[in-house]
């Protein structure tokens, strides 16, 4: 999917949030949002999931303006965006079940059926849970294929926000909204969902990830994007952003010594 901000303004109440933001997100692509914390990054992130409605200006994908269809259209679209929050929040059953549940509601139900209906005889025959190749396969880009009968709730918090990424993806999005995925999470958790991105870009989903930690954005991205007051006021290369950056103000955040003094800029 190209997915595309153009010229996109969110307010609440009269207030500003978001002022004429213009992005793309292309297949294949790694497009990170930093900025320091209250910018806008979560907002933006959830007009790019289609959770909220641009007060001006457009959202495109593929070329088509999903706030102009009618909602079940809207729906579907919004069905090829997956989407990872900082903190998991999982089903209280099995980690199979819990990444199923991604692709579950992305079918009709005459589907639903047939596959409850196909579980319920495997089990039978069987006498235990099975799992299927695509749900596996979601597992095994994060490390967890072999905990697939597990019970989500014993999981660890990191082993949890790695499930919630399987679950977003196992649908197959073509593009992915990771809202600070790892801002919880060890190095080595880390880690694995970093390396998880990089193969979900490999297989060709778009990725938009918003992030505190620049050496992650360094690290993963093809583009980064710096968001100050809402407003986007850089976007390149990681190489070009942090050791070339054209704007002062992303210099002067990218050494950590951007400062706010009642929610202005220090000069
Ligand atoms: N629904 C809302 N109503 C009023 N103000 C809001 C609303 N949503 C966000 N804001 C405000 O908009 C600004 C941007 O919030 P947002 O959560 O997008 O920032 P952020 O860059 O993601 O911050 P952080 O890095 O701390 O998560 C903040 O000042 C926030 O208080």
């Amino acid at each position: 999917m190209n997915f595309e901000l153009e010229r996109a303004s969110y307010g609440v109440d009269g207030t500003p949030i978001l002022t004429a933001i213009s992005l793309a997100v292309g297949a294949g692509e790694v497009v990170t949002v930093i900025g320091p914390s209250g910018a806008g990054k979560s907002t933006l992130l959830r007009l790019a999931a289609l959770f909220e409605r641009p007060t001006d200006g457009a959202v495109r994908c593929d070329g088509t303006e999903p706030w102009s269809l009618p909602r079940d259209d809207r729906l579907a679209l919004r069905r090829r965006i997956g989407v990872v929050f900082q903190q998991a929040s999982l089903f209280e059953t099995s980690v199979a079940r819990n990444v199923d549940a991604g692709r579950r509601i992305r079918r009709p139900w005459s589907s639903r059926l047939r596959g409850f209906v196909e579980r319920l005889a495997a089990r039978w025959i069987h006498g235990s849970p099975t799992v299927d190749d695509r749900t596996l396969e979601a597992l095994a880009l994060v490390g967890l294929e072999d905990e697939w009968d597990r019970d989500a709730a014993s999981l660890s918090g990191g082993e949890a926000q790695r499930v919630s990424f399987a679950r977003a993806l196992a649908p197959r999005p073509e593009l992915l909204v990771l809202d600070e995925p790892t801002s919880d999470l060890d190095p080595r958790n880390t880690a694995i969902l970093e390396r998880a991105i990089g193969r979900a870009r490999d297989r060709d989903h778009g990725v938009l990830l918003a992030t505190h930690d620049m050496h992650q954005a360094e690290r993963i991205s093809d583009r980064v994007a710096v968001l100050l007051d809402g407003e986007l006021i850089e976007i390149g290369p990681p190489e070009r952003v942090f050791e070339d950056p054209r704007d002062e103000r992303t210099a002067r955040f990218v050494r950590g010594d951007l400062l706010y003094d009642d929610n202005e800029l220090l000069a």
